[in-house]
């Protein structure tokens, strides 16, 4: 019986080249498209960099095309030159503030590009569907630790409404049509890179997030952290909340897909992909000094507008219905965080 083959969206992207690799070495066929609009495209190779490196770390072959999401004939001749079992859909425009500026060409990418991927599933008896989803669509937490039963949708950002609306349309194609089996995963705050350090996460510009924005202070790309907000009602302060391992979540969609594979059960599904375990900035600033042995220089400032003080998952269902529970803590997040960023300083883009 060959194995499936997987369809990854946004595989050239940060979680989505983790997850490919782990796909890879459990066994999946993997086919890839990205339109690079938040990739490095790397030298002279067909493939972008980080799924060139993924093909070296697995020894396993890839097969990529330059796709954006939102062509109607662009996905439909992937369907036909291949024969796919899954999705993995990980292509969205993903950074809050930027949505808040440029909306429609968030709802266009995000909504119409699922939307039109979904369409061409259809067309092709394809109803197997792992949707990359976000903590984002519970809003400011009512009560914590956050389980899925928190309600959705009081979103604060255009980026979060798009998670927030596609759940909502996947939720009434599973109503519509039982042949559909979605499993809808809520990342909490993926951070982190491979152990090998030859992939991981290489945002664009000026970094949104804390993670990456640590790793290049450390590394003397940026002279000092600005903490946003020292008086929140949290341990010392500062923000807390549920980092997990890029590892742990990449193999939790490796889970998903094997529920999907194995399963007669249809319908939509959605799991939180945390570890139960809030961590505060000053908490990661410290881990992060330790595991780098660098000086993380920082600067007590105003809270960032739509931040909340607190957010954590409980993640127990995912570990009953997918038996995935996250295994890395903090300590192994930023020493595979720091041993990326300092074999790669500027990362995929070695000047
Ligand atoms: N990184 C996080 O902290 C986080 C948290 C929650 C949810 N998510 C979601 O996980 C997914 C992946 O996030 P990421 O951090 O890897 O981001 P990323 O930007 O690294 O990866 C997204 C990839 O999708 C591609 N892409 C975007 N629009 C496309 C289109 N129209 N057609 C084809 N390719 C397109 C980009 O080029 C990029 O390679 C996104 O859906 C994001 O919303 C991320
Ligand atoms: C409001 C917002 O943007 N939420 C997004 C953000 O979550 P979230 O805001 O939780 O993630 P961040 O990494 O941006 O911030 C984490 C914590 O670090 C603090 N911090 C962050 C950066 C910095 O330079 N200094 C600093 O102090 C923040 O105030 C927060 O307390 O990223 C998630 C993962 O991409 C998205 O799913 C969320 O939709």
């Amino acid at each position: 019986m060959a194995p499936p083959t997987v369809l990854v969206t946004g595989g050239a992207g940060y979680i989505g080249s983790h997850t490919v690799l782990e796909m890879l070495n459990a066994g999946y066929n993997v086919i890839c498209v990205d339109n690079l609009c938040n990739a490095y495209s790397g030298g002279a190779s067909k493939l972008p960099e980080a799924l060139s490196r993924v093909q070296e770390i697995t020894g396993k072959k890839i097969h990529f095309y330059r796709v954006d999401i939102t062509d109607r004939e662009q996905v439909r001749s992937v369907f036909q030159e291949h024969k796919i079992d899954m999705v993995a859909h990980f292509a969205a425009l993903k950074a809050v503030g930027e949505s808040c500026r440029i909306p429609l060409q968030y709802y266009h990418n995000n909504m119409t590009g699922t939307n039109v991927l979904l369409e061409a599933m259809a067309d092709n008896n394809v109803f197997k569907f792992v949707y990359s989803s976000s903590a984002t669509v519970y809003g400011e937490p009512k009560f914590l630790p956050v389980t899925e039963e928190h309600p959705t949708g009081n979103c604060t950002s255009p980026y979060g409404k798009t998670k927030y609306f596609t759940e909502e349309i996947l939720k009434d194609l599973c109503k519509s049509d039982k042949r559909w089996a979605v499993v809808s995963l809520r990342y909490f705050n993926p951070v982190g890179a491979h152990i090998s350090g030859r992939i991981g996460e290489d945002p664009n510009g000026e970094p949104n997030n804390l993670m990456p924005y640590i790793a290049q202070v450390a590394v003397g790309r940026r002279p000092k952290l600005s903490v946003y907000g020292s008086d929140f009602p949290t341990k010392d302060g500062t923000g807390v909340r549920d980092y997990i391992h890029i590892v742990d979540l990449a193999e939790g969609h490796v889970k998903a897909l094997d529920k999907l594979r194995n399963i007669a059960e249809t319908g939509f599904f959605a799991y939180n992909l945390g570890t139960g375990v809030g961590c505060s900035v000053l908490e990661l600033v410290h881990a992060f000094e330790r595991a780098s042995g660098q000086k993380v220089t920082y600067e007590l400032v105003d809270r960032r507008s739509g931040d909340v003080a607190t957010c954590y998952a409980d993640a127990k269902l995912a570990e009953q219905a997918l038996g995935w529970k996250a295994t890395r803590g903090i300590d192994k997040m930023c020493e595979d965080t720091w041993r990326w960023q300092s074999q790669n300083p500027n990362g995929y883009a070695q000047k």
